[in-house]
């Protein structure tokens, strides 16, 4: 079965914004998919567009089988939802929260439980408006988990997160999907996602312009790299970002890093630096995840190169 299936989703604001543009999406049931993009890509658009909270310009939803604008009570019972700055204002405490997230979905999972599993279990009885913000998405992640869900949706769950925070969410959603979850999260870090999607979908300006695993994103960059030279000097003012083939290039005190579209690129980037400079090391990395995903994000709408999807 499908757990989300968007066909030709369009979401306007206005005249002048499309924030989401003819979106195709199909997400597996029980797949852990990624849902990348930059800031302002249409990621949660989309959420709030598969959730029923704001209507498509064009386009059909479906949730679970079921469709979004017909029956979003339905879905809402079936998902576990941690929306994008979830705000705690009113007097209760954790644990009080949690029991209200509990009775409201008729569930009957144990607040303790939860609470311990997110790491709270010792701040239950303080008020969750007075939590620190990652404890509040430390919160917001256990609401969502209440009541067991077919379908987990976390938008930008790590935000605020210390390392324990972030591994804690990764083992819960790595546990949950091995008992059949479907999770659909977005982040804007690619390596954020690489170690528990099954695949990932990236957005950019409302467009999704690329749908694979990590491993075939880096098999699509082709033969893409990162050189770093080390030179005895730092290589500043060398103008390898005119060589054709080199995306971006940096300079680290006496390294100089620069993404390569290609092979050709490295040889010339290599003949290059070493006519102008003093080179003592050369390495050569596969494609770093964040240079594949600026490049698949790189400029607008009409900038943006093909990639396969
Ligand atoms: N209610 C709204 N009214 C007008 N424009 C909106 C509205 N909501 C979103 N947008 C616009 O839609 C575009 C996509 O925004 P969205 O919040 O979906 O991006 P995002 O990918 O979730 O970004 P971020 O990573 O910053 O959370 C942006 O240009 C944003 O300004």
């Amino acid at each position: 079965m499908v757990a989300i299936r968007t066909q030709g989703l369009t979401k306007r604001f206005g005249e002048d914004v499309v924030a989401v543009d003819d979106l195709g999406l199909s997400v597996e049931d029980g797949e852990v998919f990624g849902f990348l993009g930059p800031n302002g890509a249409g990621k949660s658009t989309t959420i709030n567009l598969l959730l029923d909270f704001i209507r498509p310009t064009e386009g059909s939803i479906e949730v679970l089988g079921i469709d979004a604008q017909r029956n979003p009570a339905k879905i809402r019972r079936r998902v576990g939802v941690l929306p994008e700055g979830y705000g705690f204002d009113d007097p209760l405490t954790g644990r009080e929260y949690l029991e209200w997230a509990i009775r409201t979905k008729r569930a009957d999972d144990d607040p303790g439980e939860l609470l311990d599993l997110v790491g709270l279990g010792d701040d239950a009885a303080r008020l969750a408006g007075e939590y620190s913000k990652g404890m509040q998405q430390r919160l917001a992640f256990a609401i969502a988990l209440v009541g067991d869900p077919d379908l987990l949706i976390l938008d930008e769950p790590s935000t605020g997160l210390d390392p324990n925070g972030i591994q804690r969410l990764r083992e819960v959603v790595r546990e949950r999907a091995a008992g059949g979850t479907t999770v659909f999260f977005s982040s804007h870090i690619l390596s954020e996602v690489e170690a528990v999607c099954d695949r990932v979908g990236v957005m950019n300006a409302g467009e999704l312009v690329a749908v694979d695993s990590i491993d075939g994103l880096r098999e699509s960059a082709g033969g893409a790299a990162t050189l770093r030279l080390t030179c005895a000097r730092p290589p500043t003012g060398l103008g390898v970002e005119a060589l054709a083939g080199v995306q971006r290039a940096t300079v680290e005190e006496r390294t100089l890093v620069v993404d390569c579209a290609s092979p050709a690129a490295k040889v010339d980037v290599v003949t290059h630096v070493a006519e102008r400079a003093t080179v003592e090391d050369i390495v050569s990395e596969t494609v770093s995840l964040e240079a594949l995903f600026n490049d698949l994000t790189a400029g607008g709408r009409d900038e943006r190169r093909e990639v396969p999807q």
